[in-house]
């Protein structure tokens, strides 16, 4: 059997990442259809290990995604600075309406367990469902104009917002791909993503170092057992200990994210060097009618005596809000009737967040 760790499998996206320049430019003026089928061997083989992967598993590890390190260490530099503020400067970008519609949300407000009886398929997660609130503190960027920048953290709105903008570059890709690895036109979820309503949010997240002497709640996670609302979530993990403070050096805290494998047990899902971790929220199930998963994760509390904090950076995307998703036309068929009734995206966010901030 793997050790734990292994078992969400890595994909190299850079051979696909080559081939999208050459189906755009033959697109603009060719006729349509058949664009994916023109990628080379490599690239094809791209779209099929992303399709395994998010049919098993739900997530994947992304490297050659082409995201630039010092964009990361910005974020993560200026990340972590926006956290090690005295509370009252975090609190000043406390909009108080809870987590998720932007600025701050220190702990205790959130409990992501709460949404987890929701998931598409109907299951309950039983009495996980009942965890106390999360032990994590977030902040929500939408890079817009709009963002609170706190005061005091030197490099904050640029930084932010330039990881902003990578993480939309990444995300064109990885539609291009999901869209190829469906036999769907490379550029099918394009009208669906370009819309200002579009899911964009970043979430900073902060897992405070539990000091000497304190103890969770009974039961309380970090971050508990959840799918994620919408489409891809882009995910960069913490590489470090605490005390190193860069984005990129390889030495993962324990106490991080745990996937659910198709067994039912949780195995770890530590960080590997350079790569984003990639998963399918819930719109993308009911839009690929359960040919890609929306797979539960957690992020579970470091071993007694250890007394690292963890960052998150974590990109949640989806399409418009007025858009119905159901599913795709070469996910159903005679023998593979649709699973769910159809979904505006806008209204199970607002589902998804209202349940979370109970
Ligand atoms: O912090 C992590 O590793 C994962 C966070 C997460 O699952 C989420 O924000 O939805
Ligand atoms: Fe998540």
């Amino acid at each position: 059997m793997p050790s734990a760790g292994t078992q969400v499998p890595v994909v190299d996206i850079a051979p696909f990442r080559a081939a999208l320049g050459t189906l755009r430019s033959q697109r603009q003026g060719a006729d349509r259809g058949g664009a994916c089928a023109a990628l080379p061997e490599d690239a094809r083989r791209v779209a099929q290990q992303w399709r395994e992967a998010f049919s098993t598993y739900g997530f994947c590890q992304v490297t050659g995604h082409g995201v630039p390190d010092d964009a990361i260490e910005a974020a993560y530099g200026a990340a972590r600075r926006f956290f090690s503020l005295p509370a009252e400067g975090k609190l000043r970008c406390d909009l108080g309406k809870g987590y998720g519609f932007g600025g701050f949300t220190a702990q205790g407000k959130e409990r992501v367990s709460a949404t987890a009886s929701e998931q598409p398929d109907g299951q309950v997660l039983g009495s996980e469902a009942a965890r106390p609130p999360d032990r994590v503190e977030s902040m929500v960027v939408y890079g817009t104009e709009e963002d609170l920048v706190p005061s005091g953290v030197e490099g904050y709105k640029d930084a932010v917002h330039g990881y902003h903008d990578g993480m939309k570059q990444l995300l064109k890709v990885v539609m291009a791909l999901t869209a190829c690895s469906l036999d769907l036109d490379f550029d099918y979820f394009e009208p669906f993503y370009a819309s200002k309503t579009a899911e964009g949010s970043l979430r900073l997240a902060y897992y405070p170092a539990f000091e000497e002497g304190q103890e969770p709640l009974p039961k309380q996670l970090r971050y508990g057992e959840h799918t994620d609302y919408t489409g891809f979530t882009l995910l960069w993990q913490d590489h470090n200990v605490a005390g190193l403070q860069t984005a990129t050096d390889l030495r993962p805290p324990q106490g991080g994210l745990q996937v659910r494998m198709p067994d039912g047990s949780f195995v770890d899902c530590p960080p590997m060097p350079g790569a984003f971790t990639v998963n399918a929220g819930d719109l993308i199930q009911v839009w690929t009618n359960d040919v890609f998963l929306s797979n539960v994760h957690r992020v579970v509390n470091p071993p007694p005596g250890d007394r690292n904090d963890r960052i998150s950076m974590v990109f949640f995307t989806g399409p418009a809000a007025d858009t119905v998703v159901e599913a795709l036309p070469t996910c159903v068929g005679p023998r593979q009737p649709a699973k769910y009734a159809p979904v505006t995206a806008g209204e199970h966010l607002q589902k998804k967040l209202f349940a979370s901030n109970k």
